[in-house]
């Protein structure tokens, strides 16, 4: 286990590079087991989450290579259609490949993914909408098993847009018989660059990036040639940073088509943000309070609640800030506040009264973008700062570190 350490209150300089999304690359990863041909993925960030999905297939029997973000993927053949629990709770997106396998082998078990620190986050509509399409579906033992002749399509009202719901019943359908209509889909960037990975290896779909997404299914999809999405979190942490320390920095191949929400706010808090094309140069002129409120896109993403919150720890006067999204996702704001921070929590807002200085504490990361929220705490911070148990982070961040010193930030990895 790793920990960094890092010296703050150094204004940073230069450009930074945005490395593949996330949450795009691990749905389409899951998609090559819809394909009958290899698939060529770029993009694809090297990271232990990518790696979980990587090791999952590969004990499912499909072959692949990964060299620099390059991942050539052949799950045309799988001998096995179990996802175990070892890892599977190591990563909760590991539910993705149940769409997948039952559509295209009949069958799938696959562990319950559980909660996790920030919230219950139940499986219960990807469940529901599986077995309206119909399959047979048995919890036993924290197994979830599937079984289906052949899925058929349906119409499929979601109570909430969930995100990797959506990208569940996708999937599934496109090799169900029939139309499949999903209402209230999640409408996240993330949805529609796996649509489009689905609709160039030969799946029939329309409407992703709205609330209704039709599916028409296919006897069969191929593999293709494909790059990942930008990653808009990193790229938003990025912002974080650069607001955070005082800094200008360049921030290259950001999906700015698709950061809104993220950009106005940066700015209604004092930042001085320029856009050309994909790049956005990012300076600070004041630290100003702001409120935000997490929605499911285009709305306030939940994954930047945690690092606009340490941005705004500095700022000049009180912020709310409200989860709506997540239960439990605030774990970030006692650590912060170890560190000078004046949070207090009440319900589901965070109330952040503006402080002159944060200090550097050794402090623990408790999830990913809780780990994010202490790096930019520990960058503008004065003094060192520890941060512990960052293998949360590095689930989810490209060299994170490698890019700061870059950047000229004074942080080390560390053994724990
Ligand atoms: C791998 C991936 O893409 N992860 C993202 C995805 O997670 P994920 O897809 O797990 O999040 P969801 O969109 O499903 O969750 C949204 C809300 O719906 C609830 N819900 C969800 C499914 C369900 O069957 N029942 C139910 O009640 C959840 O508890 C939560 O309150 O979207 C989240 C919300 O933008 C992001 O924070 C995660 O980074
Ligand atoms: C919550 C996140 O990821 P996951 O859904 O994989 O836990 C995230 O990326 O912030």
């Amino acid at each position: 286990m790793d920990k960094f350490v890092i010296e703050g209150s150094k204004t940073l300089h230069g450009s930074v590079e945005i490395s593949g999304s996330k949450n795009a690359a691990l749905p389409i990863i899951a998609a090559t087991i819809l394909c009958s041909k290899p698939c060529s993925i770029r993009n694809v960030p090297d990271l232990a989450d990518i790696n979980t999905m990587l090791k999952l297939l590969e004990n499912m029997g499909c072959q692949y290579s990964f060299e620099n973000n390059t991942l050539h993927i052949d799950c045309s053949s799988l001998k096995s259609t179990k996802a175990e629990y070892e890892l599977v709770r190591k990563m909760r997106a590991s539910i993705l490949v149940l769409g997948p396998l039952v559509t295209k082998y009949n069958k799938a078990i696959v562990s319950l993914p559980g909660g996790c620190a920030i919230g219950v986050r139940p499986v219960n509509l990807h469940i529901e909408a599986l077995k309206a399409m119909g399959a047979k579906i048995n919890i036993e033992q924290g197994y979830i098993h599937a079984s289906a002749k052949k899925l058929k399509g349906t119409d499929i009202y979601l109570d909430t847009p969930t995100v990797t719901g959506t990208e569940n019943i996708m999937m599934a359908a496109t090799l169900s018989d029939g139309k499949t209509t999903i209402y209230n889909a999640a409408k996240e960037p993330e949805v529609v660059d796996l649509a489009n990975f689905l609709n160039k290896c030969g799946a029939k779909i329309t409407g992703a990036g709205s609330s209704t997404i039709e599916i028409t299914g296919v006897e069969n999809l191929d593999g293709c040639d494909y790059e990942v999405m930008p990653d808009r979190i990193e790229a938003g942490t990025f912002m974080c940073i650069a607001h955070a320390t005082k800094s200008t920095l360049t921030i290259k191949n950001a999906p700015v088509y698709c950061m809104h929400a993220i950009i106005d706010k940066i700015k209604e808090a004092g930042a001085q943000v320029q856009i050309n094309d994909n790049t956005i140069v990012i300076s600070h002129s004041k630290f100003l309070p702001v409120n935000i409120k997490t929605f499911a896109y285009p709305g306030f993403p939940t994954d930047m609640q945690a690092q606009f919150t340490a941005m705004l720890t500095l700022a000049s006067g009180t912020s709310i800030i409200e989860e709506t999204i997540f239960e439990n996702r605030f774990q970030h704001v006692a650590e912060l506040n170890r560190m000078g921070a004046n949070i207090s929590i009440s319900g589901n807002k965070a109330i952040v009264v503006g402080v002159k200085k944060l200090y550097g504490a050794p402090v623990m990361a408790t999830d990913l973008r809780a780990s994010a929220s202490l790096v930019i705490a520990a960058l503008a911070a004065e003094n060192t700062t520890e941060i512990l148990r960052i293998y949360h982070l590095d689930r989810g961040y490209e060299h994170l570190d490698k890019k700061l010193q870059v950047l000229g930030a004074r942080i080390k990895r560390l053994p724990q």
